[in-house]
């Protein structure tokens, strides 16, 4: 992100991406303004919390009118750096890995995994959904500084080992789905994902908050 962009809250920041998605559906279908319900009903926030995202972009909604399309869309461009690529190794190519391969996050443009990495020998050589599958011995030699991001797909038992080869040569996030808890220097990033605890949160909020 450039300096010049005004600091917003996490929060804010964290629904950026959904609002970015909708926008550039509305204007590929050629609207030219959309109003906070249209966006809330879409994005599913509330109007209120939208009107304060928004208030931060410097972009203010006139009545009867809503938000210009156009602005906001080149203010999230340059804010979510969307001209700017993100480059992604993935470690594990495996049921999940495979998956994250194919899928390639083609939705969201700024970020591409660009190299994987296995110990099996039947999937090192290959190409996978596009992405060439390499040794993990070839890590210190393959990943480079403008890869920052890694995303962890392999056995739990080998996360931490592959963590510390990935500290040592600068990477700076990691995107753990493995069970391993990660240690990692201050500076390093670290997101957790894990299905269980997203599946059960979600039969807990069911059972105990119906909508409706
Ligand atoms: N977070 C979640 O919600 C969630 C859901 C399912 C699985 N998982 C976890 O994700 C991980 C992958 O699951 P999966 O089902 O894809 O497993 P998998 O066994 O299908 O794949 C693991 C892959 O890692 C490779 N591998 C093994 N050791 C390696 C090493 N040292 N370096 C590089 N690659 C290595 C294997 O060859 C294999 O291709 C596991 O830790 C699993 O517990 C997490």
């Amino acid at each position: 992100m450039s300096n010049e962009q005004p600091k917003i809250p996490q929060a804010t920041a964290k629904r950026l991406p959904l609002y970015y998605r909708f926008l550039k559906n509305l204007h590929a279908s050629g609207k030219q303004r959309v109003s906070s319900a249209e966006l809330s009903e879409a994005v599913k926030v509330d109007p209120a919390t939208i009107r304060r995202d928004f208030s931060y972009f410097g972009a203010l909604g006139k009545k009867g009118y809503g938000y210009n399309v156009n602005y906001l869309l080149s203010f999230f461009r340059k804010t979510l750096d969307q001209d700017e690529v993100t480059e992604v190794a993935l470690f594990g190519v495996g049921n999940l890995g495979t998956a994250f391969l194919n899928y390639n996050f083609s939705k969201n443009n700024n970020t591409k995994i660009v190299m994987a990495f296995d110990v099996d020998e039947r999937k090192v050589g290959t190409e996978v959904g596009g992405v060439p599958v390499y040794h993990l011995d070839e890590l210190e030699d393959r990943l480079h500084e403008g890869i920052p991001v890694a995303i962890l797909t392999v056995p739990a038992h080998v996360a931490q080992w592959i963590t510390d080869r990935l500290v040592q040569r600068g990477i700076k996030g990691i995107l753990n789905f493995t069970p391993a808890r990660l240690n990692v220097p201050k500076h390093i990033r670290v997101h957790h994902i894990d299905l269980a605890v997203e599946l059960q949160s979600l039969v807990y909020f069911l059972k105990n908050y119906p909508l409706e």
